[in-house]
């Protein structure tokens, strides 16, 4: 993990808030980055974790990055294992290891039992222990901590420190922000503070001094990195002797214990100060002690990889209907078809009104699908999955929904409507083309006047709807066509269903997408 010259200010003529910043973060390594408030601290771990982009030099990260934001939003419309599960998925976990972790996690935190409220009705601290569970849960490879033990209670901190120490001793690399001076001192391999948007070193944070001591005696290899850097002495008969904080044996042992081969703890106790081996021994622990063993890298669907779009057009869609900003959109759908249509009604004249209908309800739905998330949740989900798939599986969760809304209006416009004017036989492939060409047209303008190509919903919804609008009134454009086509036939002419409207309408929408996602990754949010 590196960063070269890098500069970040946000908006031209603006200070910059960091300039020239050089950072690298080696395997196994904790990194500190402190400074005063406003200098600049989570723009550093937001520019590592992709959300931000930088405006100069390079941040190169390889591998699979979580991010713990500042602050978590409650308002996420999940329960907290179903959320844990979406992210595990999009961090690229199978789908029963996904939910297997989630669990762990929710045990490991304490909060197994309020694994199926809902986020926004947790206590703030519990939420907090969600927020740091979405970024343990995966193993990431770039670990990003943002205050992330603000609102934790005392055995939570701990734990999360023991889970920073298990993710380092793993190859990990943590970077944390944290405003007490003694966080994961002793532990910390370096630190830096941001000062007047320079990045200058400030070496490890001291370890406090007067904390208990824990003695472990061990057989077998013992690895050169241990979690809480323990102080070692080998013993006469070849065994090792370690010395480390209270606050990492636990960490130490898991490690010591999970290691190929494991190491055989002979004894563990107090550490009297002297130099022999530990005196009031405790039985060794098993390994089973400490719970179920963090997943293996194996449930990964392929370590490293990008994240599945499909778990992320699930999350989406599932955040989408929970959300319930569906509601608005699709009660405008029924109203309209309801008050412009009535039973019996001439087919083509009613497929054409439904199509029409459906181009603004679908970029209603797409700004849905884009707004329904909170910055701080779209920001982990960002650091797992990148801004451009993150932002098309929003938008494929929008053009899914609105699909599904769209044949929902087919079947009922179909059913409704009977007269015997109407060419039967034709009658469902036009309502085919004329609701997928519309649902297109629909999304492609969605994607071009929300998020991130139009920022701000003052101008974003006016200029949605002309372009919606345009789009039908347009002599030649996809949906014009197809509108033409079946008011003309409504009006007894020959039907020529324009079938090379739908391509057309397949690549506008393409473009659009891909447009839209590919601005999400050059644009701050
Ligand atoms: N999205 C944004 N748009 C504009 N300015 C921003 C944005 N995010 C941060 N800033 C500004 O950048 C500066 C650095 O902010 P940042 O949050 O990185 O500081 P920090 O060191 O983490 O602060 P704190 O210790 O208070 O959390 C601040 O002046 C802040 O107002």
């Amino acid at each position: 993990m590196r960063l070269g010259a890098v500069g970040k200010r946000y908006g031209r003529g603006t200070p910059w808030i960091l300039r020239d910043a050089e950072l690298a973060v080696g395997s196994g390594e904790l990194v500190r980055i402190e400074g005063p408030n406003g200098s600049g601290k989570s723009t550093l771990l937001r520019l590592v974790a992709g959300i931000e982009r930088a405006d100069t030099g390079d941040v190169v990260v390889d591998g699979r990055r979580a991010y713990v934001p500042e602050r978590f939003p409650p308002a996420l419309p999940f329960h907290a294992h179903g959320y844990l599960r979406h992210l595990g998925r999009i961090h690229g976990l199978r789908r029963d290891e996904a939910e297997r972790r989630a669990g762990y996690w929710l045990e490991r935190f304490g909060i197994a039992g309020r694994s199926g409220t809902p986020i926004a009705r947790l206590s703030k601290g519990t939420c907090q222990k969600v927020a740091v569970a979405q970024a343990l849960l995966a193993e990431a490879d770039v670990l990003l901590l943002d205050e992330a033990w603000t609102g934790l209670d005392r055995v939570a901190r701990a734990e999360l420190d023991t889970a920073v120490a298990e993710r380092t001793a793993g190859g990990g690399r943590v970077l944390f922000v944290d405003h007490d001076p003694n966080r994961l001192a002793g532990t910390t391999t370096a630190a830096y503070a941001v000062v007047d948007g320079t990045l200058r070193a400030a070496g490890p944070a001291e370890q406090q001094p007067g904390g208990p001591l824990v003695r472990i005696e061990a057989e077998g290899p013992v690895p050169e990195w241990l979690p809480g850097a323990p102080a070692r002495k080998p013993l006469a008969d070849g065994a090792t002797l370690l010395e480390v904080d209270a606050r990492h044996s636990d960490a130490l042992l898991r490690r010591l214990l999970t290691i190929d081969p494991p190491a055989h703890i002979r004894a563990v106790g107090e550490s009297d100060g002297g130099p022999g081996p530990v005196r009031s021994a405790a039985q060794a622990p098993a390994a089973a002690s400490f719970g179920p063993e963090p997943a293996s890298p194996a449930g990964v669907a392929a370590a490293g990889s990008r994240a599945p779009l499909g778990a992320l057009v699930a999350y989406y869609t599932e955040l989408l209907l929970r959300s319930q900003r569906w509601l608005p959109p699709v009660l405008a759908y029924v109203l309209l078809l309801v008050v412009g249509m009535s039973a019996g009604e001439e087919a083509f004249g009613a497929l054409a009104f439904s199509g029409a209908v459906l181009v603004p309800v679908a970029a209603w739905l797409v700004r849905c699908a884009v707004t329904a998330e909170p910055a701080a949740a779209r920001s982990c989900v960002v650091a797992a999955a990148g801004p451009v798939r993150t932002h098309l599986g929003a938008l494929l969760a929008a053009l899914l929904t609105s699909s599904a809304l769209g044949a929902l209006g087919l079947a009922a416009v179909l059913l409704m409507s009977g007269d015997a004017r109407s060419d039967r036989a034709w009658t469902v492939p036009a309502g085919l083309l004329v609701t997928a060409v519309c649902v297109l047209t629909g999304v492609a303008i969605g994607s071009l006047f929300n998020r991130p190509v139009v920022l701000g919903a003052q101008y974003g919804i006016p200029l949605g709807l002309a372009a919606a609008t345009l789009a039908l009134v347009t002599a030649g454009t996809p949906a014009n066509l197809v509108l033409r086509a079946l008011i003309g036939a409504s009006r007894r002419e020959r039907l020529h269903l324009p079938v090379l409207a739908l391509p057309e309408a397949l690549l506008v929408a393409g473009a659009a997408l891909a447009a839209a996602a590919l601005l999400a990754g050059r644009r701050q949010e």
